[in-house]
């Protein structure tokens, strides 16, 4: 029996089910899980618990707790684009739509409202971590400061003027300021986010990868997201733009391919030589009808895949735990197989896999002692869960983001019995409603 710890705990918290998704596929009945600055210092049968004294203790009967989720990709601020061009292409989409609409309406102000709205709803939807790939990443950096998330914030790079750049190298340079600020952040973190193969040129490129070696940072980029990608790289330069990035020497550890719906046997040796990781976004893949991530091919080569819902303007919502489900459920059409992505893999995707393509493996995405304390309890005791045989399957098959109850980041309690606890929702609602009135006037 572990001796008691000599300083009291934090916080105890008594779920029914523990699943600490490292080691696989385990789920523990009746433990207990105990929280002292901000890490997990305690994981035990609720018996040996009972001796340990606590600030506080916290029963989550019928509840299941498991490590925050990790939405690897996305663009935060785009809940303020929700709804604004559905049922178009990706091309189209942003060309005519997004990309206009971004001109003419993003600004720090749109950032910060923006933004806010999706750590809100990311909150509420069981996600401790997310990935911005957006405008103003010093803007969103304060942001995910003041309320608490973690986050990885990507530097923005294209080939054309953005908001809050004049060229990519202005973004590089503010990128690597921004990167000094915030080396020592306890949850923030700083990556290059070039936008596509098709929107950067090699200098830009060649930049990235000298200030990645410097700074041994992640490079998170949209990559063969569609088959028009791959055939216009093959037309124009007679190479797949993944091969293109290899040959530029951007590829290792570090790298996030987001989306690759295009993949034949040379991609994969690619990903595997390179220890790349691939982050699946498969609502927004399947909503701009831009394909198929191929989940089990990579699993089986044994490429980390993470889950990412991508902007709100593309999905609508940026609910992990729905993303995750219907990854588990395509997974299967496209190979074949009822068997592919089971509901332990599919939430081992969404937690430690997607921490690991961040970077962030040691710091979260499973219930480990020593690792923060970002934990989601799911209520799993509502009439649409019962009966429960498996409480993982539950979750992943039948559970919604309306299960969500509680959240802990870094053993903050940011969600407490489904209401936030650092954020106005009322005021999150007016402001939304408040662009969604100026915008909708103009579009
Ligand atoms: C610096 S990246 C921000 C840039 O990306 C655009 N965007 C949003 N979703 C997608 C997507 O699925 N594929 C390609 N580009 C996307 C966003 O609107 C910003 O302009
Ligand atoms: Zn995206």
């Amino acid at each position: 029996m572990p001796r008691p710890p000599a300083e009291p705990l934090d916080l105890l918290l008594l779920p029914t089910w523990l699943v600490p998704v490292e080691p696989a596929g385990v789920v523990l009945k009746n433990h207990a899980l105990g929280i002292r600055d901000g890490r997990i210092v305690l994981i035990a049968p609720r018996e040996e618990a009972d001796q340990l004294i606590a600030k506080e203790t916290r029963d989550l009967s019928g509840m299941l707790l498991a490590p925050g989720l990790v939405n690897a990709h996305g663009h935060a601020a785009m809940t303020l684009f929700r709804g604004l061009a559905d049922d178009l292409p990706l091309m189209a989409w942003l060309r005519e739509h997004v990309w206009p609409a971004e001109s003419r309406w993003v600004d720090e102000a749109f950032i910060k409202a923006g933004t806010e709205l999706a750590i809100a709803e990311q909150l509420q939807s069981g996600i401790t971590c997310f990935s911005d790939m957006y405008f103003f990443p010093e803007v969103v950096s304060q942001l995910a400061h003041k309320h608490g998330i973690r986050a990885q914030i990507t530097i923005p790079v294209l080939n054309f003027p953005i908001p809050g750049a004049r060229d990519a190298d202005e973004a590089l340079r503010k990128g690597v300021a921004l990167f000094d600020d915030l080396k020592h952040h306890p949850r923030l973190s700083i990556a290059f986010g070039p936008h596509a193969p098709y929107s950067v040129s090699d200098d830009k490129l060649e930049s990235i990868r000298t200030l990645v070696a410097e700074m041994d940072i992640g490079i998170h980029m949209h990559v063969h997201e569609t088959a028009n990608e791959v055939e216009e790289a093959l037309r124009e330069h007679g190479e797949r733009p993944l091969a293109r990035l290899a040959r530029l020497q951007l590829l290792g550890p570090r790298f996030q391919a987001v989306h690759m719906t295009q993949v034949n046997d040379d991609d994969i040796a690619l990903l595997v030589e390179h220890n790349c990781s691939v982050i699946h976004c498969p609502e927004s893949n399947l909503k701009l009808a831009s394909g198929f991530c191929p989940v089990e091919r990579l699993w089986e080569a044994g490429v980390n895949v993470g889950i990412g819902t991508d902007g709100a303007a593309s999905n609508n919502d940026l609910d992990l735990l729905g993303e995750t489900r219907t990854a588990a459920l395509i997974a299967k059409a496209v190979s074949g197989s009822a068997t592919a992505l089971n509901a332990h893999r599919a939430l081992r995707m969404a937690t430690l896999n997607g921490a690991r393509a961040l970077g962030l493996d040691d710091h979260t995405g499973s219930l480990e002692v020593g690792k923060f304390a970002d934990l989601v309890a799911f209520d799993l005791s509502r009439l649409a869960q019962q009966p429960v045989y498996d409480p993982v399957s539950q979750l992943i098959y039948s559970c919604g983001r309306d299960c969500v109850r509680h959240v802990w980041v870094a053993g903050k309690h940011l969600l407490d019995d489904r209401q936030l606890t650092r954020m106005d929702e009322e005021q999150l609602i007016a402001s939304a409603q408040e662009w969604g009135r100026k915008i909708g006037s103009k579009h």
